[in-house]
Order: C-alpha cells, then structure tokens, then sequence
C-alpha cells in the first residue's frame, strides 16, 4: 500500500465535505477517481497527499519522505511567466533539489509531446500544451506516484490519446498513476481500479468489471449515471 487514509473527515465552513472516507492508493496502480463536480474528488486528493489537513481521520504514508517522490499536477498551473516552457521544467526540478542538463529536459518535454515548443514562453502555450508542461512539471524529479487532475479535460481528442499514451508509458516504467477524470471512456481504457465519489462518500470502488456486474450496469457510463442519480434525490 502507498498511501492509506482511514476515516479522514475535511469540512469547509461547517459543511462536510469528506465524510469519513476510508481510501487507499496501492503500489503501480492505475487507480481513477470519478464522481460528479464538486463531489470532493480534489479535497479527497490534496487530503490523501497532505496538501490540506484532515479535522480528523489518519493518513498513512509507504515514507517519511513521501513529498520527494511524488509529482502532483493540478488543475490550476502555476508556469514561472517570461520563462519558457524548459525553463520553467528546470525550476520545477530545482525546487526538488535536483538539477537536470538540458538533454535531459528535452528528452521529457519529447515525453510529454512538446519537444518543438521546449523554447516558447509557457503563457504562450495552448490550453493543451499547458497541460502537458504541467504533467512534464510533475513529473521533472522522476517521482513513483503521480497525481493527476483532469489531466484530458479541454483537450483535443488527439492531446487526449497522446495523455492516454503517456499514462500507459509512466505506468509501464513502474510508476504508479492516480488520475481524476469526466470521461468514462478514458477512464474503461486505463484506470485498473475505480473510486467513485458522490457528496463527500465513497460510493463505488472496485475494477471496471467487478463494478459494472455489481452494479448490473453494461458500462461505466451507465454506472456513473446510476450512482450519481443519489446525489439529485439527496
Ligand atoms: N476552499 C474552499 N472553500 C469553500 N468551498 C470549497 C473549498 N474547496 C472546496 N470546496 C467545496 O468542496 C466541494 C468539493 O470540491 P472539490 O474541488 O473537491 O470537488 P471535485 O469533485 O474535485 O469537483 P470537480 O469535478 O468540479 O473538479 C465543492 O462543493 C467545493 O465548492
């Protein structure tokens, strides 16, 4: 287990926004958060990651130094303006103690898709191509658990196989994936276990198919249809 979280309870102006949620990320998944927005899948992460602090509930981590091995892309991205996008992948190294030669920051912006945009000014990137700087920001201290928040949302369909790819390969080096995502056919594709969260609770976890024949559903779609109808009868 990397990470495991047990009865963590977050609220924000005394609602409740994580319920005594119970939750865990296991070594070289690829393990998909999903739930309708504002269901408290980002809360659930920055808790599980300690970015924010539970009011009560554990958190367990695989290491003390837990933070040095994690890549975490979110959904606002904090670029370094004026810098350009190798640039600001080098900073991002550094805040991590870690320098990283050029060939080295070139070989992961040719990763991420962006080898003929390394010298363009971050701002003046696209949408997607932000996105994918960010995921190349997470990932410029080469950590083991990466985190990724709606990392296809906005995307074209063609930026979006290209993140489904670079998901695939950062799992097959070993790495292990959290990701967040609307899109539950992206979701079928990669994800090998599922949490499905609804107002604060867990309302679903298990494999594509170990959901999908528990819920006598024919896909993940009509999965998520069904589990969030409990939010509009709430
Ligand atoms: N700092 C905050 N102040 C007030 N409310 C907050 C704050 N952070 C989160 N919330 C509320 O907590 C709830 C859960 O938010 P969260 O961002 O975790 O949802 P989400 O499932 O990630 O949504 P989305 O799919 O839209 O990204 C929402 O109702 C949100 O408005």
């Amino acid at each position: 287990m990397y990470i495991q979280a047990k009865e963590i309870e977050k609220r924000i102006n005394g609602r409740i926004i994580i319920n005594k949620m119970d939750i865990a990320i296991r070594q070289q998944e690829i393990l998909a958060i999903i739930g309708p927005n504002g269901a408290g899948k980002t809360t659930a992460l920055e808790l599980l990651l300690g970015l924010q602090t539970a009011d009560s509930g554990k958190v367990h981590y695989w290491s003390d130094d837990y933070k040095k091995h994690l890549g975490v892309q979110l959904q606002s991205v904090p670029f370094f303006p004026g810098l350009s996008a190798i640039e600001n992948l080098k900073l991002f190294a550094a805040f991590y103690k870690q320098v990283i030669a050029t060939n080295e920051a070139l070989a992961m912006l040719n990763k991420c898709g962006l080898r003929d945009s390394a010298y363009t000014e971050a701002g003046k990137l696209s949408g997607g191509q932000q996105k994918r700087l960010a995921i190349a920001a997470a990932l410029a201290h080469q950590p083991e658990l990466l985190v990724l928040d709606e990392p296809s949302a906005a995307l074209d369909p063609r930026a979006r196989q290209d993140i489904h790819q670079l998901i695939q390969l950062l799992h097959n080096e070993g790495n292990t994936v959290v990701f967040t995502s609307h899109d539950m056919d992206e979701v079928q594709r990669l994800a090998h276990r599922i949490i499905m969260v609804v107002q604060g609770d867990i309302v679903a976890q298990g494999t594509p198919e170990e959901l999908c024949r528990e819920h006598r559903v024919a896909s993940l779609e009509h999965l998520y249809l069904k589990l969030s109808a409990k939010e509009e009868t709430a």
